[in-house]
């Protein structure tokens, strides 16, 4: 997929109209807040991307709305994307007509790549839960399905909770009556129901993902990436845990096993990597996952997603450096930013939200 011409309007500080990347590695270079992070973005959800952070804030200071339009190409033809953002929310449109995300979310996209994926390898579990939850909603209507109808559960198991605790001289919660007891039953076959199945559907890409990743890391370094999930999928267990942690889910008010406490475990050469490895290594397995991501989504495609990346040379060394630039031109298009140019593609000067076109 290639990207002929982003326009835009009002989009943070972003100045000049229309951006217009060739084929290849085009590299978008300037000093610090200039611009670069935004022009990226622009890009990013242009093309149907996940909102990462508030919407408000991404429309230019004392503007009411912003505005996107991108002409792309793909094998089946050209499209165009526009996306309005308003104080209220974002209209998708594609090829002049009203879309969702769903209905954006059958073309390649972009994967975006910058120094905040450093949070999948050193952040909370929820960083890495919705790394695969974005991804896996993408390709699946089912899973996306699934976990909309665990969290309605997981929501109505946890107000019985919350309501059903009455505490004891002991301060335990054996003082729950049979009807929150009861209730409780109901929503536990619910949670495994569409549990199981989330967690079964997280499996089967893992299984997908990690030679992906694997293969990424050992481009950029030496050691031996795995990827793994904490919770089971045997619905039994599942089943059997809930039931043994009611009195202690009881007393939190919240549940505490399934799919809403997953983790996505990350070893190096068998360690864990948050707790073993160094910042370079963290970030090149960050790196990798994206790349994995990158990797999958074009096998789903059949056709490469556009890359971006964003400070594409902080904190690598020069041979991850390479195997980033080689993996970058091996693409139909990719665009890079930051402070300083990789030596090689095309190169667009950004200074304070003006490029020349
Ligand atoms: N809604 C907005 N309206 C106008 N300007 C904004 C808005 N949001 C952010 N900015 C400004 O955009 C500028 C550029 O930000 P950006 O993150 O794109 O810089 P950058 O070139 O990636 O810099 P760095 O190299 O420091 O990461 C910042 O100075 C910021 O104040």
């Amino acid at each position: 997929m290639r990207l002929l011409r982003l326009r835009q309007k009002n989009f943070r500080n972003l100045f000049t109209p229309v951006f217009a990347p060739g084929p290849g590695l085009t590299t978008v270079v300037g000093g610090n807040a200039q611009g670069k992070t935004n022009l990226l973005e622009a890009i990013e959800l242009a093309l149907g991307g996940e909102l990462r952070n508030g919407l408000a804030e991404r429309i230019a200071f004392g503007q009411g709305e912003a505005w996107l339009h991108a002409e792309i190409e793909t094998q089946f033809g050209n499209s165009r994307l526009e996306v309005k953002l308003s104080r209220e929310g974002r209209e998708h449109r594609l090829n002049e007509a009203p879309a969702s995300l769903r209905e954006l979310a059958q073309l390649p996209g972009a994967v975006l790549l910058g120094p905040d994926d450093l949070e999948l390898v050193l952040g909370p579990p929820e960083e890495r839960r919705r790394f695969l939850d974005v991804l896996l909603s993408r390709f699946s209507a089912r899973y996306r399905s699934m976990l909309s109808q665990y969290n309605r559960a997981l929501q109505q198991r946890n107000a019985v909770l919350k309501s059903g605790f009455r505490p004891t001289s002991r301060g335990q919660g054996e003082g729950a009556p049979s009807s929150t007891r009861a209730s409780i039953g109901i929503w536990n076959h619910e949670l495994v129901k569409y549990g199981s199945e989330i967690l079964s559907l997280r499996r089967r890409m893992l299984a997908k993902l990690t030679p992906l990743a694997r293969e990424a890391y050992r481009e950029l370094a030496p050691g031996e990436l795995n990827l793994e999930l904490s919770e089971t999928t045997d619905p039994d267990r599942f089943l059997q845990t809930l039931e043994d942690n009611l009195q202690d889910d009881l007393q939190r008010g919240a549940t505490s096993v399934g799919p809403h406490r997953d983790d996505l475990v990350i070893l190096l050469e068998g360690r864990e990597a948050a707790r073993f490895g160094s910042r370079g290594e963290c970030r090149s397995i960050a790196l990798a996952l994206r790349l994995a991501e990158h990797r999958l989504l074009w096998q789903h495609y059949e056709e490469a997603p556009l890359l971006l990346v964003d400070e594409w040379h902080s904190e690598l060394d020069n041979r991850r450096r390479g195997a980033l630039l080689a993996y970058a031109q091996s693409l139909p298009q990719a665009i890079l930013a930051g402070l300083e140019t990789p030596g090689t593609g095309a190169v667009i000067e950004i200074e304070a939200g003006v490029w020349s076109v």
